[in-house]
């Protein structure tokens, strides 16, 4: 069976993107929330993305973000994927999908049962699924929290896209997550940081090991 793939997420230096590449990550994220501890500007995310190696898939990370926002993120950056982590309809996933011809990952926050059924609505518009702990209702932050969610909600479902499991994943409990939920590819931002917003290079390779361990 192929390894699982990583994506290592609010990438904000150089040395971050390096680290990532060493470890053997397969998606860097770029995060375009301005709330957030990891954003970081079109022109700072371009230099980035130029600094990535080739084959490694750079995401723009964005919240609820309009056209003008997407195009100038788009023109600036030269990306593989757009994260969509806010409210997105299926018909705004379709939409930017169709606007920007890139492929679109639609995350859906998971707290209980009840919040499945829309992996199953959206899958018919985004490319990829990216499944993340719902946030608590009063958090700034719609992601980044370090929160995890009930793993065991996933367990003997399947869904038409190609889906990513996120949410408090750290070095320690990565493999836990994988082994419980079959999810053939992860996502972490706080979990391999040292401080808000500060990437740890240990923490990312132990990160990636212990994923595909
Ligand atoms: O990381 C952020 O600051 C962030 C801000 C706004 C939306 C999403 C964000 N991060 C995404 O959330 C997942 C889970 O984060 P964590 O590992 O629990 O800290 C992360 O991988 C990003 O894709």
């Amino acid at each position: 069976m192929a390894e699982v793939r990583v994506k290592i997420c609010g990438l904000r230096t150089v040395a971050d993107v390096d680290a990532v590449a060493a470890a053997g990550a397969g998606y860097a994220g770029f995060n375009f929330f301005a709330p957030s501890p990891r954003f970081v500007t079109v022109e700072a995310a371009r230099a980035l993305a130029l600094a990535a190696p080739p084959g490694l898939c750079k995401v723009a990370l964005v919240v609820d973000a309009d056209d003008a926002t997407l195009d100038a993120i788009v023109a600036g950056v030269p990306l593989d994927m757009l994260q969509l982590h806010g409210h997105e309809s299926v018909a705004r996933v379709a939409e930017i999908r169709a606007r920007y011809g890139l492929p679109v990952m639609k995350v859906i926050g998971v707290a209980g049962e009840a919040d499945l059924a829309a992996l199953t609505e959206i899958s018919l518009a985004a490319d990829q699924l990216l499944i993340d702990a719902k946030p608590p209702k009063d958090a700034v932050l719609p992601g980044g929290n370090g929160l995890a969610f009930d793993w065991r909600l996933l367990v003997g479902r399947k869904w038409l896209k190609p889906w990513m499991l996120a949410g408090g994943l750290t070095p320690g409990n990565v493999a836990e997550a994988v082994r419980l939920t079959g999810a053939r590819q992860v996502d972490v931002a706080s979990g391999v940081e040292s401080a808000p917003g500060v990437k740890d290079a240990a923490r990312i390779a132990d990160f990636v090991r212990a994923a595909q361990g």
